[in-house]
């Protein structure tokens, strides 16, 4: 959760709970509607989305059920459409669990890596819906998402909180010039002498330009869309911070044969493939008394300590007859953006030969996230 966790919170209870905690100092904000989906649902043309988030934030996760003995499938929910959904089919490409939809027009699939696996393409929201109702036992979705419509139900377990896409904060935001032109923080906002108990400031989602709020909750990415709007996002007013999760059900982990398998599976395999993402190997030859002489010159290097450290090994050649050991191959697993850096580096302390590689997986010892998962489950 640890990208969630530097999320600032200040806003929370009056956007995410119903009723705000009246321990807190009580400024002049109502909110009229607290759902990301409804925030989601403004902007660009103004009218039918209103329509459409009065519904979205109507909506409610379904309390949770029995697991259902009828099927021996396990289910993974995958978004249906939006941006979402086709990052989600390539990343899981990239882990080799490719989905296979025999046809389009069909919202199951499979992934023929993984047998007992039932693919169903849903909406973000269903997704939530349906692992709470006991539909589906894994599903991948933005935490915003399970932020907001898992709301105290604690069948949820996030197995991967950073799938590394689908960045996006839900953030409070103003318009830019008028009466808020100097306001840049949450401070300056609740500090506007126009907010009182008989005009409380009024944050909705919906209705931002049409003069019917102060402030808007929305999701932001590149900030492009409050731009375009004429809104600013302000010190302190960030709600939360999201990005694509790998999350299941605890009853079907607990209970449901092969959730737990298939979870490990696909758990290692994200991290395989995510802790390789942007990393290269690079290898080079290097003339050297011994591996320890070789590594010590290597390790005076900034950029070419390695996951672990460099690997260095003898390179044979025949002389005279004999079998000598003039040059060590070295092995160094570098970030992308520091390969130039490390080139350099190598050929100062006498590398040559330098290849590199893009590397596809890391699989590490038994990830951090798999005993984290154990531990929430009890096992
Ligand atoms: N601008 C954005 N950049 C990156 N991720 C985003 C952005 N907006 C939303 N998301 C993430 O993508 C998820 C799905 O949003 P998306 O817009 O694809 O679907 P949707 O809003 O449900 O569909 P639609 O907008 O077509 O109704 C959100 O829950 C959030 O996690
Ligand atoms: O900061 P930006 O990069 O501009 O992204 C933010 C926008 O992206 C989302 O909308 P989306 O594109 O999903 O359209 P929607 O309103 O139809 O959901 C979100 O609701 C914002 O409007
Ligand atoms: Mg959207």
């Amino acid at each position: 959760m640890s990208a969630m966790m530097g999320a600032r919170l200040d806003l929370a209870p009056f956007l995410l709970s119903p009723s705000p905690s009246p321990s807190r100092p009580s400024p002049a904000l109502r909110l009229r509607t607290s759902s990301p989906a409804a925030a989601a649902a403004r902007t660009r043309s103004l009218a039918p989305r209103a329509a459409a988030a009065a519904t979205a934030v109507s909506a409610k996760p379904a309390a949770a059920a029995p697991l259902s003995a009828d099927r021996s499938v396990v289910r993974l929910g995958l978004p249906s459409k939006g941006r979402m959904a086709e990052l989600t089919l390539s990343l899981l490409k990239s882990c080799q669990l490719s989905v296979r939809q025999i046809n389009p027009r069909q919202y199951t699939a499979d992934i023929p890596q993984v047998p007992n696996l039932e693919v169903w393409f849903q909406r973000p929201t269903d997704i939530v819906r349906k692992l709470c109702s006991g539909d589906l036992d894994l599903g991948i979705v933005g935490y915003d998402i399970i932020s907001e419509y898992a709301q105290g139900n604690d069948d949820l377990v996030i197995i991967h909180d950073a799938l590394d896409f689908g960045h996006c904060r839900l953030s409070l935001a103003v318009p830019k010039e008028g009466i808020f032109d100097s306001v840049n923080t949450l401070e300056d906002l609740l500090n506007m002498p126009q907010w009182s108990e008989e005009r409380p400031m009024r944050v909705v989602t919906g209705f931002g330009y049409m003069g019917m709020a102060d402030a808007i909750v929305d999701l932001v990415s590149s900030g492009t869309t409050l731009r375009e709007n004429n809104l600013k996002e302000i010190e302190g007013g960030v709600i939360l911070e999201s990005q694509a999760t790998l999350v299941a059900s605890k009853k079907s982990l607990n209970r449901r044969e092969g959730v737990l398998e298939i979870s490990h599976e696909m758990l290692e395999r994200l991290e395989a493939h995510l802790t390789a993402s942007g990393k290269i190997m690079v290898t080079a030859n290097m003339r050297g008394n011994s591996a320890e002489e070789v590594a010590e010159r290597v390790l005076s290097q900034t950029s070419l300590c390695g996951l672990q450290g460099p690997t260095i090994s003898p390179v044979y050649c025949t002389q005279d007859g004999n079998v000598a050991v003039d040059y060590y191959a070295i092995n160094v697993v570098v970030p992308q953006k520091s390969l130039y850096k490390s080139i350099q580096q190598l050929r100062s302390i006498g590398g040559s030969g330098v290849l590199v590689s893009k590397l596809t997986y890391i699989f590490d010892e038994e990830t951090p996230r798999w005993r984290k998962l154990l531990s929430e489950l009890g096992m």
